[in-house]
């Protein structure tokens, strides 16, 4: 049984605060700000150039690459950080579509979130093959799938909504019908169980910042099908991706499977960050954090539904077509959401009128899931949403 308090003291969380939006960036962990500080100190100011082979930093993606990959169902030696996931998607996609042959159709949802679509819109027109990107609403993905279509890229959680797709079913169909497949699993990746491996998934990319508590702009990962790897021709190749990196040859020989997804000199500082954060998953159950992200969530929807007639449930009812957030649609969505922010409670907004609240079972626990209810009670009760200087802060996020 995973033991949720002890993970807990593993973060750094500002007092008076319920955050709510770990989703979106998770917290410091104290390993991650320990690290980080040795790895300046240390490493680089004291080891400075030796210490690419004496820090382990030449390595660091696939040692990170190997913690993720126990995360998301995935053999070790078969994921590798760095990198982006829109940049990471870049290099799936323009692979797969090479492995899909002659067929054109590379099928996506409107649920995706807008970098898969704009990364593919740009990089099917740069391949100048004719390839078309078909855009379906999400629960017409599955009847669309046939054997025109030539690369299935979907995000696996739905941004605003959380909805879930089957992943082991669109898969399947992918695989009966010649389909190349590529999940995003951005908001998948340390949010519940994934089995890239049992699904047969050909591609995945996600975040290092969400779920997984890297810090802002910590490195994403890539996943490649083990056997694939080997196959694939990389597009955007660089000399970490080399066979022989300081063999300074003038010809791109591209490296042993997932290592040829490398491109250029990885951050060490962020990657360094998400290896310390990773740590954080020790002795941690996926199928734990599932159950636990359910029974916060389901609590949520209770206390919120009983308390706040004005919100509507804009996220599946059913748990088990849900991620691990929960979304509420209210018109004033945007102001709501800053006087939550300003009276201590932190999650997201999205456009039009989503309130969006991440569950990390890590860090968050019922009593913070009742002090959130609370909160958006009182907004909702004293209308606060009302108030100008609400409405009036700049929007970044
Ligand atoms: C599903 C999904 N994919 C990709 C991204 C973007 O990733 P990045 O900014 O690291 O390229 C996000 C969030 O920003 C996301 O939610
Ligand atoms: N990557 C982000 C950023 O640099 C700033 C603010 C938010 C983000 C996000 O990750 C957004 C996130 N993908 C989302 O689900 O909306």
């Amino acid at each position: 049984m995973t033991d949720f308090a002890r993970t807990r003291a593993l973060f750094e969380l500002p007092e008076g605060i319920v955050y709510l939006d770990g989703n979106s960036l998770g917290p410091l962990p104290r390993a991650a700000r320990e690290r980080v500080a040795r790895e300046v100190s240390r490493e680089w100011g004291e080891k400075l150039i030796r210490g690419w082979n004496e820090a382990g930093w030449m390595d660091l993606p696939e040692t990170v690459g190997d913690k993720i990959a126990r995360l998301i169902g995935a053999a070790k030696g078969t994921v590798v950080a760095g990198d982006s996931t829109s940049i990471n998607l870049h290099k799936a996609l323009t692979a797969a579509v090479s492995l899909a042959g002659p067929r054109k159709v590379v099928l996506s949802d409107s649920g995706n979130f807008p970098t898969d679509l704009y990364v593919a819109q740009m990089a099917l027109r740069a391949l100048g093959g004719g390839h078309e990107l078909k855009v379906v609403a999400p629960e017409e993905v599955a009847g669309t799938i046939d054997d025109t279509v030539a690369v299935l890229m979907l995000t696996q959680v739905d941004y605003k909504t959380g909805r879930l797709h089957d992943m082991q079913a669109l898969t399947a169909k992918a695989r009966e019908n010649g389909v190349v497949s590529i999940w995003d699993l951005a908001h998948s990746a340390g949010a519940l169980p994934v089995d890239l491996a049992g699904a047969d998934a050909d591609f995945a990319v996600g975040c290092g910042y969400k779920y997984l508590n890297g810090g802002p702009g910590a490195p994403a990962f890539i996943y490649v099908r083990p056997g694939l790897g080997d196959r694939i021709d990389p597009v955007l190749a660089g000399w970490m991706g080399h066979e022989a990196p300081f063999a300074f040859d003038l010809d791109y020989r591209p490296a042993g499977g997932i290592q040829r997804m490398r491109v250029g000199t990885p951050p060490i500082l962020s990657m360094a960050s998400l290896d310390a954060a990773l740590d954080a998953w020790d002795g941690v159950s996926m199928d734990d954090v599932r159950d636990r992200s359910i029974e916060l969530s389901e609590r949520f929807i209770a206390e919120i539904e009983a308390r706040c007639p004005e919100l509507t449930l804009a996220s599946p009812r059913d748990p088990s077509a849900r991620g691990s957030q929960v979304s509420v649609a209210f018109r004033e969505g945007y102001a709501a959401m800053q006087a939550a922010i300003a009276n201590g409670l932190i999650g997201d907004f999205r456009a039009p009128d989503i309130m969006r609240f991440g569950f990390t079972p890590l860090y968050i626990g019922m009593d913070d899931v009742v002090r959130a209810a609370e909160t958006i009670e009182r907004v909702m009760r004293d209308k606060l949403w009302d108030r100008a200087d609400y409405r009036a802060r700049a929007k970044v996020t």
